[in-house]
């Protein structure tokens, strides 16, 4: 999967280009990040790319015209790197405060993109004539207020990669499977088997695979609704999902 960045700050998307899974999928090829930005594409000596706002106020505003070079040249990368570059297949996404707030379900609905071309604001935000001609879809990580946008732009890139196909491969975590999505995760233990004279509850040392299944699927069940009602009121289980809470509202009666 192809991403662009379009940010005045390129250096920071070390965070996922260089480490962990993310890192791996770039390292493998699996996914390309492409940090463009928008200073290259200024006429004048200063390389201007933010003016002061039309109506007074505080602050500076990002100019159109560098934002709007920097994405068209993201759209001839795209293309080069095999991407449909229509909003449909390859949309060019702005991470603001106004925008749609991400979830893990808008996550996976975008692990089928192509590409993407991310838009990360600073100062006041971007020029609104920028916005409208070029902007397929606001996101925003939740009602917060950010000195940028490419934090966010890197919680985006990191949820859908580690939700494309083959990128988990192996180490592939319970949470990938249908059992997780809407439900919060169970609680987790490793090694050493005594901590803080607290011990491992005994169902996961006991090698009963189906029997720990249950076991953690319960938590989920638990913790969702004590932590998350809201999450527990929209949770739509599968059959098979219906089928383990019906056995545990048995197991709860005895
Ligand atoms: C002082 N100003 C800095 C720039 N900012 C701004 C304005 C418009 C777009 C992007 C930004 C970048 N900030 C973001 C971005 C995203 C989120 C989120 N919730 O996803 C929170 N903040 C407005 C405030």
């Amino acid at each position: 999967m192809y991403f662009a960045v379009i940010s005045i700050f390129p250096e920071m998307f070390a965070t996922i280009r260089e480490f962990g899974i993310t890192g791996r999928a770039v390292t493998q090829e699996q996914v390309t990040i492409e940090c463009i930005n928008p200073r290259d594409y200024t006429t004048d000596n200063y390389r201007r790319i933010d003016e002061r706002p039309y109506g007074g106020g505080p602050g500076m505003v990002m100019m159109a015209e560098p934002l709007s070079k920097a994405i068209e040249d993201a759209r001839l990368r795209a293309k080069e790197y095999g991407c449909r570059v229509d909003s449909e297949h390859c949309p060019v996404i702005y991470m603001s405060p106004q925008g749609q707030t991400l979830s893990e379900s808008s996550v996976v609905g975008m692990t089928y993109y192509d590409g993407m071309i991310l838009l990360c604001g600073r100062y006041e935000g971007i020029d609104e004539r920028l916005l409208s001609q070029y902007v397929d879809m606001e996101v925003s990580l939740g009602d917060y207020v950010l000195t940028g946008g490419e934090l966010p732009a890197m919680v985006l890139m990191d949820s859908v990669i580690r939700r494309l196909p083959d990128i988990m491969g192996d180490d592939k975590s319970a949470e990938q499977d249908s059992f997780v999505d809407g439900l919060l995760d169970c609680p987790h233990y490793t090694k050493p088997h005594e901590f803080a004279g607290m011990a491992v509850p005994e169902v996961l040392l006991s090698g009963h695979h189906a029997n720990i299944a249950k076991w953690r699927f319960a938590q989920q069940v638990s913790r969702t609704q004590t932590r998350r009602p809201d999450l527990w009121q929209a949770f739509t289980p599968t059959v098979e999902q219906a089928k383990w809470l019906e056995a545990l509202a048995k197991a709860d009666k005895k």
